[in-house]
Protein backbone atom coordinates (compact mmCIF):
# COMPACT_ATOMS: atom_id res chain seq x y z
CA UNK A 1 0.00 0.00 0.00
CA UNK A 2 1.24 3.50 -0.46
CA UNK A 3 2.54 5.22 2.23
CA UNK A 4 0.43 8.68 2.17
CA UNK A 5 -2.43 8.36 4.53
CA UNK A 6 -0.68 10.25 7.49
CA UNK A 7 -1.39 13.70 7.71
CA UNK A 8 2.55 14.62 7.88
CA UNK A 9 1.77 18.59 9.13
CA UNK A 10 0.03 17.79 11.95
CA UNK A 11 2.83 15.00 13.02
CA UNK A 12 4.99 17.66 12.92
CA UNK A 13 2.91 20.06 14.60
CA UNK A 14 2.65 17.28 17.56
CA UNK A 15 5.75 16.51 17.81
CA UNK A 16 6.68 20.59 18.00
CA UNK A 17 4.58 20.07 20.85
CA UNK A 18 5.22 17.58 22.58
CA UNK A 19 9.87 18.44 22.38
CA UNK A 20 8.31 21.90 23.97
CA UNK A 21 6.31 19.97 26.59
CA UNK A 22 9.46 18.02 27.87
CA UNK A 23 11.76 20.68 28.31
CA UNK A 24 13.23 20.77 24.84
CA UNK A 25 13.74 23.42 22.69
CA UNK A 26 12.48 22.68 19.01
CA UNK A 27 14.38 25.24 17.46
CA UNK A 28 18.08 24.54 18.23
CA UNK A 29 19.98 22.52 15.77
CA UNK A 30 19.80 19.11 16.41
CA UNK A 31 15.53 19.04 16.57
CA UNK A 32 14.81 21.43 13.63
CA UNK A 33 14.45 18.76 11.39
CA UNK A 34 13.43 16.00 14.05
CA UNK A 35 9.53 16.60 13.49
CA UNK A 36 9.84 16.32 9.87
CA UNK A 37 11.95 12.78 10.22
CA UNK A 38 9.21 11.54 13.04
CA UNK A 39 6.25 12.17 10.58
CA UNK A 40 8.13 10.49 7.95
CA UNK A 41 8.71 7.61 10.22
CA UNK A 42 5.15 7.59 11.26
CA UNK A 43 4.19 7.02 7.87
CA UNK A 44 6.23 3.98 7.22
CA UNK A 45 5.77 2.17 10.58
CA UNK A 46 1.81 2.80 10.59
CA UNK A 47 1.44 2.07 6.46
CA UNK A 48 -0.78 -0.72 7.53
CA UNK A 49 -3.62 0.96 8.91
CA UNK A 50 -6.10 1.10 5.84
CA UNK A 51 -4.71 -1.82 4.16
CA UNK A 52 -6.57 -5.60 4.32
CA UNK A 53 -4.24 -8.48 4.76
CA UNK A 54 -7.16 -10.18 2.76
CA UNK A 55 -6.29 -8.33 -0.11
CA UNK A 56 -2.93 -10.82 -0.45
CA UNK A 57 -4.33 -13.75 -0.12
CA UNK A 58 -6.19 -12.85 -3.55
CA UNK A 59 -2.83 -15.00 -5.74
CA UNK A 60 -4.36 -18.48 -5.38
CA UNK A 61 -2.35 -21.69 -7.47
CA UNK A 62 -4.81 -24.16 -8.03
CA UNK A 63 -2.33 -26.70 -6.38
CA UNK A 64 -3.86 -30.15 -5.02
CA UNK A 65 -1.97 -30.03 -1.73
CA UNK A 66 -4.05 -31.01 1.50
CA UNK A 67 -0.73 -30.83 4.10
CA UNK A 68 0.64 -28.58 5.91
CA UNK A 69 2.15 -25.62 4.99
CA UNK A 70 4.34 -23.69 6.91
CA UNK A 71 6.31 -20.29 7.00
CA UNK A 72 8.18 -19.78 10.02
CA UNK A 73 10.42 -16.87 11.62
CA UNK A 74 8.49 -14.27 9.80
CA UNK A 75 10.27 -10.90 11.37
CA UNK A 76 7.86 -8.62 12.64
CA UNK A 77 8.04 -5.10 14.16
CA UNK A 78 4.99 -3.22 15.50
CA UNK A 79 3.73 -0.58 17.73
CA UNK A 80 2.36 -0.97 20.53
CA UNK A 81 -1.12 0.89 20.97
CA UNK A 82 -0.97 2.04 24.27
CA UNK A 83 2.79 3.27 24.50
CA UNK A 84 3.19 4.02 20.61
CA UNK A 85 6.40 2.05 21.80
CA UNK A 86 7.85 -1.09 19.34
CA UNK A 87 7.09 -4.35 19.96
CA UNK A 88 8.79 -6.62 17.69
CA UNK A 89 9.38 -10.94 17.09
CA UNK A 90 8.59 -13.42 14.77
CA UNK A 91 5.45 -15.14 13.91
CA UNK A 92 4.56 -18.37 12.48
CA UNK A 93 2.01 -19.23 9.84
CA UNK A 94 0.51 -22.80 9.48
CA UNK A 95 -1.91 -23.57 7.64
CA UNK A 96 -3.90 -26.94 5.76
CA UNK A 97 -4.81 -25.76 2.57
CA UNK A 98 -8.51 -27.03 1.06
CA UNK A 99 -9.65 -27.42 -2.50
CA UNK A 100 -6.17 -26.25 -4.33
CA UNK A 101 -6.39 -22.77 -2.56
CA UNK A 102 -2.49 -22.36 -2.08
CA UNK A 103 -1.93 -18.64 -1.56
CA UNK A 104 2.30 -17.55 -2.35
CA UNK A 105 4.12 -18.15 0.15
CA UNK A 106 5.43 -14.26 0.91
CA UNK A 107 1.83 -13.70 0.94
CA UNK A 108 1.59 -14.93 4.43
CA UNK A 109 4.40 -12.40 4.73
CA UNK A 110 3.19 -9.64 3.37
CA UNK A 111 -0.61 -10.33 5.57
CA UNK A 112 2.12 -9.83 9.01
CA UNK A 113 3.41 -6.40 7.70
CA UNK A 114 -0.02 -5.08 6.77
CA UNK A 115 -1.40 -6.05 9.95
CA UNK A 116 1.84 -5.32 11.91
CA UNK A 117 2.29 -1.81 10.65
CA UNK A 118 -0.30 0.24 12.83
CA UNK A 119 -0.80 0.54 16.60
CA UNK A 120 -1.18 -2.72 17.97
CA UNK A 121 -2.28 -5.30 20.00
CA UNK A 122 -0.33 -8.99 19.78
CA UNK A 123 -3.76 -10.52 20.42
CA UNK A 124 -5.25 -9.01 17.35
CA UNK A 125 -2.12 -9.25 15.20
CA UNK A 126 -2.38 -13.23 15.51
CA UNK A 127 -5.79 -13.62 15.47
CA UNK A 128 -6.13 -10.86 12.55
CA UNK A 129 -3.65 -13.00 10.42
CA UNK A 130 -6.12 -16.43 11.40
CA UNK A 131 -9.19 -14.84 10.50
CA UNK A 132 -7.99 -13.46 7.55
CA UNK A 133 -6.73 -16.75 6.07
CA UNK A 134 -10.09 -18.78 6.81
CA UNK A 135 -11.98 -16.02 5.27
CA UNK A 136 -9.66 -15.81 1.91
CA UNK A 137 -8.90 -19.58 1.84
CA UNK A 138 -11.29 -21.59 3.78
CA UNK A 139 -8.96 -23.99 4.81
CA UNK A 140 -8.80 -27.40 6.50
CA UNK A 141 -7.04 -25.49 9.60
CA UNK A 142 -5.29 -22.79 10.44
CA UNK A 143 -2.71 -21.82 13.28
CA UNK A 144 -1.18 -18.52 13.63
CA UNK A 145 1.88 -17.96 16.63
CA UNK A 146 3.37 -14.83 17.51
CA UNK A 147 6.11 -14.40 19.44
CA UNK A 148 6.91 -10.74 20.76
CA UNK A 149 8.98 -8.75 23.06
CA UNK A 150 7.44 -5.27 24.06
CA UNK A 151 9.79 -2.07 24.73
CA UNK A 152 6.94 -1.16 26.84
CA UNK A 153 7.54 -3.71 29.63
CA UNK A 154 11.83 -3.81 29.03
CA UNK A 155 12.91 -0.01 28.77
CA UNK A 156 10.08 1.63 31.02
CA UNK A 157 7.21 0.76 33.61
CA UNK A 158 7.93 -3.04 34.83
CA UNK A 159 10.99 -2.81 33.19
CA UNK A 160 11.85 -6.79 32.42
CA UNK A 161 14.02 -6.80 29.59
CA UNK A 162 13.94 -10.23 28.04
CA UNK A 163 10.43 -11.07 28.36
CA UNK A 164 8.96 -12.58 25.81
CA UNK A 165 4.93 -12.85 25.13
CA UNK A 166 3.78 -15.69 23.03
CA UNK A 167 0.29 -15.63 21.29
CA UNK A 168 -1.62 -18.55 19.36
CA UNK A 169 -4.70 -18.51 17.05
CA UNK A 170 -6.04 -22.00 16.18
CA UNK A 171 -8.93 -22.52 13.28
CA UNK A 172 -10.48 -25.86 11.78
CA UNK A 173 -8.90 -28.82 12.86
CA UNK A 174 -5.82 -27.82 14.02
CA UNK A 175 -7.99 -26.60 17.02
CA UNK A 176 -9.65 -30.28 17.43
CA UNK A 177 -6.36 -32.61 16.16
CA UNK A 178 -3.68 -32.29 19.28
CA UNK A 179 -1.50 -34.47 17.42
CA UNK A 180 -1.24 -32.37 14.53
CA UNK A 181 -1.28 -29.09 16.28
CA UNK A 182 1.65 -30.57 18.23
CA UNK A 183 3.27 -31.39 15.35
CA UNK A 184 3.24 -27.71 14.26
CA UNK A 185 4.28 -26.57 17.61
CA UNK A 186 7.34 -29.09 17.46
CA UNK A 187 8.07 -27.89 13.76
CA UNK A 188 7.90 -24.16 14.90
CA UNK A 189 10.77 -25.20 17.56
CA UNK A 190 13.00 -27.24 15.19
N1 LIG B 1 -2.72 -7.71 26.24
C1 LIG B 1 -1.77 -6.88 25.80
N2 LIG B 1 -1.30 -5.94 26.61
C2 LIG B 1 -0.33 -5.14 26.13
C3 LIG B 1 0.18 -5.23 24.84
N3 LIG B 1 1.13 -4.28 24.70
C4 LIG B 1 1.20 -3.63 25.88
N4 LIG B 1 0.32 -4.14 26.76
C5 LIG B 1 0.01 -3.81 28.15
O1 LIG B 1 -0.93 -2.77 28.23
C6 LIG B 1 -1.04 -2.43 29.59
C7 LIG B 1 -1.44 -0.99 29.76
O2 LIG B 1 -1.66 -0.82 31.16
P1 LIG B 1 -2.04 0.55 31.86
O3 LIG B 1 -2.12 0.29 33.33
O4 LIG B 1 -3.24 1.12 31.18
O5 LIG B 1 -0.81 1.50 31.49
P2 LIG B 1 0.56 1.76 32.29
O6 LIG B 1 0.28 2.47 33.57
O7 LIG B 1 1.50 2.44 31.35
O8 LIG B 1 1.02 0.26 32.61
P3 LIG B 1 2.46 -0.33 32.94
O9 LIG B 1 3.07 -0.81 31.63
O10 LIG B 1 2.20 -1.51 33.85
O11 LIG B 1 3.30 0.75 33.57
C8 LIG B 1 0.31 -2.82 30.21
O12 LIG B 1 0.08 -3.89 31.09
C9 LIG B 1 1.13 -3.31 28.99
O13 LIG B 1 2.05 -4.33 29.32
C10 LIG B 1 -0.34 -6.23 23.99
O14 LIG B 1 0.02 -6.39 22.82
N5 LIG B 1 -1.33 -7.03 24.53
ZN1 LIG C 1 2.65 -0.71 25.62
Amino acid sequence: MSEQNVNKEQIEHAVRLILEAIGEDPNREGLLDTPKRVAKMYEEVFSGLKEDPKEHFKTIFGEDHEELVLVKDIPFYSMCEHHLVPFYGKAHIAYIPRGGRVTGLSKLARAVEAVAKRPQLQERITSTIANSIVESLDPHGVMVVVEAEHMCMTMRGVKKPGSKTVTSAVRGILESDAAARAEVLSLIKS
